[in-house]
């Protein structure tokens, strides 16, 4: 502080206090229109660095050695010199803050011998020393002996999120559907990857369900993305969609086949698709890339307890288990993917739960259930989706085969209107699966 005064009265001696006076004018000018017009940018660009110096210091540096010794991540050491013995504390450095504004990110060397569960164990209590809300232990990748400390200060999950523009470049990375805890746009990426989403009744799962089909619409329409939707609710929940499916299966009871058979049908004609691409792509790839040709399948079902646990037609169930397993055991790889949204994860229910790679908890309704879905030990790492309100819907938890800890996020509220707004005018082509069976029978 005192520095940047003395610069300052240097450059007023150097150049005069006009030009200086004019000079701090336009950059406060420049930085008020920042904050006002571009939100993001200034957080990232001026708030989060300013408020990351002042809390590093502050905050953590002023109280680190007290802090970790009461949450006893210290080790103490006897050391003897001739004559003498004396006990030394060796506290884990502290490396560096970095602020969102909305979570500070604490680098910490751990001590030898130290593990990331050692800091997860202690994490309620680095929160309240810390006056944080919620303190995540996360491992940092490629950094086996640091483990970052995310300090919640604010929750923007509080506020509702309105939904992200796309364009066909989000399939590679995925589209941005829900915001973070750390008050960043988060990205779901559907390639190479089945997806599962779990919530107790009026917990969001339509949410998720509608941010990610508008955050692919764009790839929908430039035929790398082709929906297959399932809506065993008599078509309730995605009827809306329509315009974007190349098949909407809603059950028929009208046929006298059954009302579960269509299902069938669906996830039979998928196996088939999956087939013909892994005779094509043998030897060639290991990961198929969605091209208007071979685009990606996504076999959308609103309520996948339907096929799994309440069919009535065993001859349909039956075809129902086979597909749907050969999908999610052979399918990503050939772009042939399932997305699955259901309220209750017991195993009777959904017994092929463990085969998707990316599981999202949102409301659940006891603690036993985020084991199931997120896997052993997700809660102990902050997933608790049993306490998330009822006045926060849309909001939950995360995993990703391969990634330890969970994200907290919110997905975008998708409301009736907005639906109807972008998918209008319908589109006047006719329908799109014919095409692509034959383009698929002709590659
Ligand atoms: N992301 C969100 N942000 C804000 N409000 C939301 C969000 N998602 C859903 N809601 C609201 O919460 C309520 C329940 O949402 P929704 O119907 O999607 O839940 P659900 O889990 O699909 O329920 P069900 O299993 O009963 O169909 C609705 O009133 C909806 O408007």
């Amino acid at each position: 502080m005192l520095g940047a005064v003395a610069g300052l009265v240097v450059l007023v001696e150097h150049v005069g206090a006009l030009p200086v006076g004019v000079g701090a004018g336009v950059m406060a000018a420049g930085l008020v229109s920042m904050r006002v017009w571009r939100p993001v940018w200034f957080r990232r660009l001026v708030g989060g660095p300013v408020s990351a110096v002042w809390r590093s210091g502050w905050v953590y540096r002023r109280r680190w050695s007290t802090a970790l010794e009461t949450a006893g991540l210290t080790v103490a050491s006897a050391s003897s010199t001739v004559g003498t013995s004396s006990q030394v504390r060796y506290v884990p450095p502290l490396l560096r803050v970095r602020s969102t504004g909305f979570v500070d990110r604490v680098r910490v060397r751990m001590l030898p011998g130290q593990t990331v569960d050692d800091y997860a164990e202690q994490a309620d209590r680095l929160a309240q020393t810390f006056g944080a809300q919620a303190c995540r232990v996360r491992s940092v990748a490629r950094r086996v002996h640091e483990v970052e400390l995310w300090l919640l200060t604010r929750d923007p999950l509080t506020r509702v999120v309105d939904p992200f523009a796309s364009t066909v470049a989000d399939l590679a990375v995925g589209p941005r559907v829900a915001l973070g805890e750390d008050g960043l746009p988060w990205r779901l990426r559907l390639i190479g990857s089945h997806l599962l989403v779990v919530g107790a009744t009026g917990s969001g799962k339509g949410s998720v369900l509608w941010s990610l089909l508008l955050g692919l619409q764009p790839a929908i329409e430039a035929r790398l993305v082709s929906v297959w939707a399932i809506d065993p609710k008599g078509g309730m929940e995605l009827a809306f969609g329509a315009p974007l499916f190349d098949r909407f299966c809603h059950g028929d009871s009208s046929t006298g086949q059954g009302y579960e058979s269509g299902f069938a049908d669906l996830l039979e004609d998928a196996v088939e698709v999956m087939r013909s691409r892994q005779d094509r792509l043998r030897g060639i790839t290991r990961l198929h890339q969605p091209s208007p040709e071979g685009p990606l399948v996504v076999v959308l079902v609103d309520e996948l307890a339907a096929l799994t646990g309440w069919v009535l037609d065993r001859t349909a169930k039956k075809r129902i288990e086979t597909a749907l397993g050969l999908l999610l055991s052979q399918g990503r790889a050939v772009g042939v993917v399932v997305v699955g949204a259901v309220q209750d994860p017991r195993k009777d229910v959904l017994p092929l739960r463990d085969l998707f790679p990316t599981r999202i908890a949102l409301r659940l309704s006891e603690a036993e259930q985020v084991h199931l879905v997120l896997g052993p030990g997700a809660r102990d790492r902050g997933a608790e989706a049993d306490k998330i309100p009822d006045t926060l819907p849309g909001v939950g938890y995360v995993t990703v085969d391969g990634i330890a800890e969970p994200v907290r996020v919110r997905f975008s509220h998708v409301t009736d209107d907005l639906i109807a707004d972008r998918l209008a005018p319908a589109p006047s082509e006719g329908p799109r699966l014919e095409l692509l069976r034959s383009v698929e029978d002709a590659a």
